[in-house]
């Protein structure tokens, strides 16, 4: 578990299923509806477990996920990346969906990371309440943690619904952010050898 995750357990001690189960049943009577109606009843139930999938992230360990690396790449030295990512997310400030693509890059300083393991460190960090801003921090800060490369390129591009379904209204709006270290951080030609490699088709 990493320090963040680790510092959240630790600081509040979790409901039991029965008690979220009654929290969803509170949210249900709170928007108008019959808890006890028959297409409810079990509602509570297939919402904690949905929360329990959607919300995994707190569980994961980003250390077991950053475990699996490789040094026969016989020489191998260039830019690896993974682009088109998707991922769900929930934002932490209204706890809807944030729908989108990470795309990320790293410059191999002896190892590699498993293909997979760079999409399932997405997952570690999307499967949580989130800023877009710190998730995609998180996940520079976990690749560079782990495989110390030359330097780290993540880019994440998502809609948020908290801007589309409600408040402002503005379905459609894409947010981009990116977080470069190392080599992308310091020449502009590597940030933009990354760009282009994330838009070329
Ligand atoms: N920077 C950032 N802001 C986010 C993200 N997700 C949601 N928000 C914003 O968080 C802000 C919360 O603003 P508040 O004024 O406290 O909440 P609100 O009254 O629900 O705001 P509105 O969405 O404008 O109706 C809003 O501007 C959201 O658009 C994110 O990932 N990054
Ligand atoms: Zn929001």
């Amino acid at each position: 578990m990493d320090a963040f995750a680790k510092k959240l357990s630790q600081e509040s001690a979790r409901p039991t299923r029965e008690e979220a189960e009654e929290a969803v049943r509170v949210l249900l009577r709170w928007a108008g509806d019959d808890p006890s109606r028959e297409g409810l009843l079990d509602t509570p139930k297939r919402v904690v477990k949905a929360y329990s999938e959607l919300f995994a992230g707190y569980d994961a360990d980003i250390d077991d996920v950053l475990g699996t690396t490789f040094e026969e790449v016989a020489g191998y030295d260039d830019i690896v990346l993974v682009r088109d990512i998707p991922f769900f997310s929930h934002c932490e400030h209204h706890m809807l969906p944030v729908i989108g693509k990470a795309h990320i890059a790293y410059l191999p300083s002896g190892r590699v990371l498993g293909l997979s393991k760079i999409a399932r460190i997405v997952e570690v960090f999307a499967r949580r309440l989130q800023t877009q801003e710190a998730m995609t921090a998180q996940i520079a800060d976990a690749i560079n943690q782990g495989l110390s490369p030359r330097g780290v390129a993540v880019f994440v591009e998502a809609e948020h619904m908290c801007m589309a379904m409600r408040g402002v209204q503005k379905s459609g709006s894409t947010t981009l952010t990116t977080t470069f270290t190392g080599s992308f951080k310091d020449s502009a030609a590597e940030q933009a050898r990354f760009m282009s490699m994330v838009r070329g088709r």
